[in-house]
Order: C-alpha cells, then sequence, then structure tokens
C-alpha cells in the first residue's frame, strides 16, 4: 500500500484530518450530508459523519484506482484463483447469481427444494414414523454464524410449516444437553453442516447427537433419517452414513465464512420457504450489481471500505463497533466478527512480506440500545478513539400505535448517540466533557426483510475485499486457526494419557489443577 502513489498526499491529509474537530465539518457546511451520503434502492449510506472531506475522499478513491481495485473486482466476479494461498475461486457472488446460475448450482437448489418441501409437508419422518418438529444445525464458524444471523432476524416471518430451529456449535456439550432437553428425538432432525466434514467441534456434537437418536431409534436406517449432511466432502458424508438424499453439496470455491449463500444457508430455507431464501439471494445480487458496476465515489461498498482504511491506515483508529438499532439483529456483530477479523487479520501481503501498516479493526458489536448502557461510556469518554457502524431501518416492524412509538424512540436514540458522538459537550467539570469527533457511518435500509437482510451482508463482505485489495492481502484463507487446532489435538492426547512431559509449565500447571481437582471431588 505504501508505494502506491497516493499514500503518502493521504498522509499528510491524515495529519491534519486529525488536528480538526469532526463537528467543524459540519458548521463549515450544512448540507454535508448530501455530499458525504451514497444510496441504491433499498439503502442510504450516510458517511458524513466521518472525518473526511471531499479532497481526502478523492484521494482515497485515487488511491483505490491505484491499487486496481476494478481488476480486482473482475477477477472475483469472474471466479479467478482470487485467494492463492489455497489456490482457489472466491466464489461466493456465483451463489446469489439468480439469472445466470451455474448448472450445479441449480442442481443443489433443486435437492434442496425437495428437503425443504418434504420437512414442510411433513414427509420426512423419524425411526417412529412421526414427523418432524425441530431442526438443530450443528456446526461452527461459517457453518452456525450466517444461518444463525440471519434466522435470528427473520423468526417473525417465518413462512408457516417452518419447523423449530436450533443452533448448536459448541465443542463443550453443554448447548447441545440443554437442546436436547427441550426436544424429542422422534420428532428432531440434525444438520451437520461442516465444509470439510473433518472439524472436530462439529464432528463430536454430531456423534453425541446420533447417540442420543440411537438410545430411541432401534435401526440405522431409522437413525439416519434424522440426518441431513452439507458439505463439499462427499466422501467423508458417505461413509458417516449419510443417506444419498440427505447430502446436500457445496464447493471449496466457497469459503466457510461466506458459505451462508450456499445450502449451508438451508436453514435459511426451511424458515422462509424457499421464495423467501431466493429473496435473500436476490437482494446479495443487487449488491454484487451495484459493486461492479456504479462508479466508486458512488459505489457504497467501495465508500464503505475506503472510509475504514482511511480510519484505520491514516487516522489511527483500530477499533470498530458494529450497532444495529433493532434487536432481530442480535447475532451480526458475532457474525462480522468473523467475516472481517478472519478475512483481513492478516500480517503480510499476497507475496508474503510482512506488512508494515495496520490491516483488519478490532470489530466487536451490540444491539445498540443495550450498547448504550453497556461500552458506550467508553465511546463518549474513554482514551480510545473508534468508528462505528449504525444500522437503522426506516420501517417499523408492526402498525399500532405502540409499534409507532417504540420504532421513534429507537431512531431518536440511534441519532442521538450518533451525533453525540460527532458533536461532544463541554461539561461544567472535566467529568462530564464529552470530547466528541467519534466517527460514524450509518446505514439507512428500508426495512428488515430477507432481501435487504441479503444486501447488506453482501455490502459487507464487498467492503472487507475493498479493504484486503488496498492492503495487498488475501483475505480468502485463514491459516491463523490451524496451529491452535493442531496443538489442540496434542493436548488431548496428553489429557488421555494423564502425560504432562513436554508440555509449557503454564499448560503442566493447569492440568495438574484439574486432575487435582477432578480426584478430590
Ligand atoms: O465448515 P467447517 O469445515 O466445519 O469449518 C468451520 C469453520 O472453521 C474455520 O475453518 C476456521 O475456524 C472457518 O473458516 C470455518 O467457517
Amino acid at each position: 500500500m505504501k508505494q502506491l502513489p497516493s499514500y503518502s498526499k493521504l498522509e499528510e491529509l491524515g495529519l491534519q484530518a486529525k488536528k480538526r474537530h469532526l463537528a467543524s465539518l459540519f458548521n463549515d457546511d450544512t448540507d454535508r450530508f448530501t455530499e458525504f451520503s451514497a444510496k441504491l434502492p433499498g439503502l442510504v449510506l450516510d458517511y458524513s459523519k466521518q472525518n473526511v472531506t471531499q479532497e481526502e475522499r478523492k484521494t482515497l478513491l485515487n488511491l483505490a484506482e491505484e491499487a486496481n481495485l476494478s481488476e480486482w473486482i473482475n477477477k472475483l466476479f469472474s471466479g479467478e484463483k482470487v485467494n492463492h494461498t489455497e489456490d482457489r475461486a472466491a466464489g461466493h457472488t456465483a451463489l446469489r447469481d439468480l439469472k445466470n446460475p451455474k448448472p450445479e448450482v441449480k442442481n443443489e437448489w433443486s435437492k434442496m427444494e425437495a428437503l425443504v418441501d418434504r420437512i414442510h409437508t411433513k414427509q420426512l419422518r423419524g425411526f417412529s414414523g412421526k414427523a418432524i418438529t425441530d431442526v438443530v444445525n450443528i456446526g461452527v464458524g461459517g457453518s452456525d454464524l450466517g444461518p444463525l444471523m440471519v434466522t435470528h432476524a427473520l423468526k417473525g416471518v417465518r413462512t408457516p410449516h417452518a419447523p423449530e430451529l436450533h443452533f448448536v456449535s459448541t465443542l463443550d456439550g453443554k448447548q447441545l444437553q440443554r437442546v436436547l432437553k427441550t426436544l424429542s428425538a422422534e420428532t428432531t432432525l440434525f444438520i451437520v453442516a461442516s465444509k470439510s466434514f473433518t472439524t472436530i467441534d462439529t464432528l463430536s456434537l454430531a456423534k453425541t447427537a446420533k447417540e442420543w437418536i440411537e438410545a430411541y431409534s432401534t435401526t440405522e436406517s431409522g437413525t439416519m433419517q434424522h440426518f441431513i449432511g452439507v458439505s463439499t466432502n462427499a466422501p467423508m458424508m458417505k461413509e458417516w452414513g449419510l443417506l444419498p438424499e440427505h447430502q446436500l453439496l457445496f464447493w471449496d470455491w466457497v469459503g466457510g465464512r461466506f458459505s451462508l449463500w450456499s445450502t449451508i444457508g438451508l436453514t435459511i430455507a426451511l424458515q422462509q420457504g424457499m421464495q423467501g431464501y431466493m429473496a435473500f439471494l436476490q437482494g446479495a445480487n443487487e449488491m454484487d450489481e451495484h459493486f461492479r458496476n456504479v462508479p466508486f465515489e458512488d459505489n457504497v461498498a467501495v465508500l464503505l471500505g475506503l472510509i475504514s482504511v482511511w480510519n484505520i491506515n491514516f487516522l489511527n483508529l483500530a477499533g470498530q463497533a458494529i450497532l444495529p438499532y433493532d434487536s432481530r439483529l442480535k447475532y451480526l456483530a458475532s457474525y462480522l466478527e468473523q467475516l472481517v477479523m478472519e478475512s483481513n487479520g492478516k500480517h503480510v501481503t499476497r507475496s508474503g512480506e510482512k506488512v508494515d501498516y495496520r490491516t483488519c479493526p478490532i470489530l466487536w458489536g451490540e444491539v445498540g440500545p443495550n450498547a448504550q448502557h453497556a461500552f458506550y461510556q467508553l465511546m463518549h469518554q474513554g482514551t480510545e478513539r473508534v468508528m462505528a457502524d449504525f444500522i437503522l431501518y426506516a420501517q417499523a416492524h408492526g402498525n399500532t400505535e405502540r409499534h409507532t412509538f417504540h420504532h421513534n424512540l429507537n431512531i431518536a436514540n440511534c441519532l442521538a448517540q450518533s451525533r453525540a458522538l460527532m458533536v461532544g459537550q463541554k461539561g461544567e467539570n472535566p467529568h462530564k466533557d464529552y470530547p466528541g469527533g467519534q466517527v460514524s457511518n450509518t446505514l439507512l435500509f428500508d426495512k428488515l426483510d430477507a432481501k435487504h437482510l441479503g444486501m447488506m451482508i453482501a455490502l459487507y463482505e464487498h467492503s472487507v475485499f475493498v479493504q484486503s485489495v488496498i492492503w495487498d492481502i488475501n483475505p480468502f484463507d485463514q491459516w491463523g486457526v490451524e496451529l491452535g487446532k493442531k496443538i489442540a489435538m496434542e493436548i488431548l492426547e496428553k489429557i488421555e494419557s494423564k502425560d504432562t512431559s513436554n508440555l509449557d509449565s503454564s499448560t503442566q500447571g493447569i492440568l495438574e489443577t484439574i486432575w487435582n481437582t477432578q480426584n478430590e471431588n
């Protein structure tokens, strides 16, 4: 990035920008919103509360040109192997190309539709002949977070025959036990969702779930009625004993954290019906078209990505808060933590050199009104400068007077917070001073439905990609997670053989304390 011609100019501009107060930009230009907002049908991105001027924006847009962003967008969409460290394409946008679907994608849609139909029409029955009422998705990371986030958000508008959905991801087994306690084995179906079908978290939980069914079912064929697999690994699904019609596929060119657009989205289709699922894909596709075709200066994904680069690299902000003003987006921050930080949490360039600039932000978040009573204190008066994304919906989720009242209260709070963070206030004493100058975006969507949710997720995906291009890093691999997995298997062997030799003293000390505690009880 540093060799790009506009970099040094941006560094200079950044030094100037750090000296001015964000509020002064509003004082200088009373119509700042018009100049610093961008839109497409269904969404307005207001980035007027960013500490950026026209000249700085122009220079950032130049930086994007110099980093060959247009070429990279073409590479992404044309299926080139942009994930060079795994020798793969990153084809998530092809999964939502409803006009020109790949034959293999279309084929999986049909298989998925057939399964959804069998469940909705109560044809899929368990070992005792009873129809399925509950579906448990067993998966972790990308095989969990996207479907969990989306189905939680859209719970209120599910199709009438949708089964109850449950999500289990943690390998400690507690979450699964709690869910199983509420369910009947006769009417429960498990989706074993794993791109690799080798993840110990998922496979260990799936085995426990299978044992639970086996305690009631007397035949293997009856047991396997209760399992569906979703994976790129057909041989492993077969080996696990999954029935051929219960195996849904996707492909290695779909990254785990981008896989909710594939058959990993089965729970979304079960909840929303195939029509709703297609609306979800359609929303993402509309964002894809916008990203590909709209000039950078009006392109919401490009602008969102560049603003982030400006904040991280030139204004030295390390934190990004995700603040949806809608409780339905309870899991959005968890989902974005993986999307953003597993993608751009990298320290070497595409060619393997160590970067000498900051890359990924540290992202966290919470439903806005709850976060107001938790960590907003830090944003208003702490020593950290952070950037925030406020997410808001124009339409209320109902039309009674009370709905309108709550909706207005919510809007008022969202706007009040972004304004307070921006403008600040001098207090009667230092404890009551609000420095202000905290930057934010507001993403205003028409309403929260499958289509607009698809649009929002695709927007963040593309913003992450834009940032990776500027930083010259590969956002599609995740080697960082491998070391911990390997060491965990080594430690498990040590635990099973009660042997602490060759371990560091911290690990030894903790294991011995655990064993002593277990012996005492
Ligand atoms: O779907 P799988 O193969 O079980 O992997 C689950 C998750 O594990 C990771 O590979 C790394 O933790 C994620 O990228 C992925 O989403």
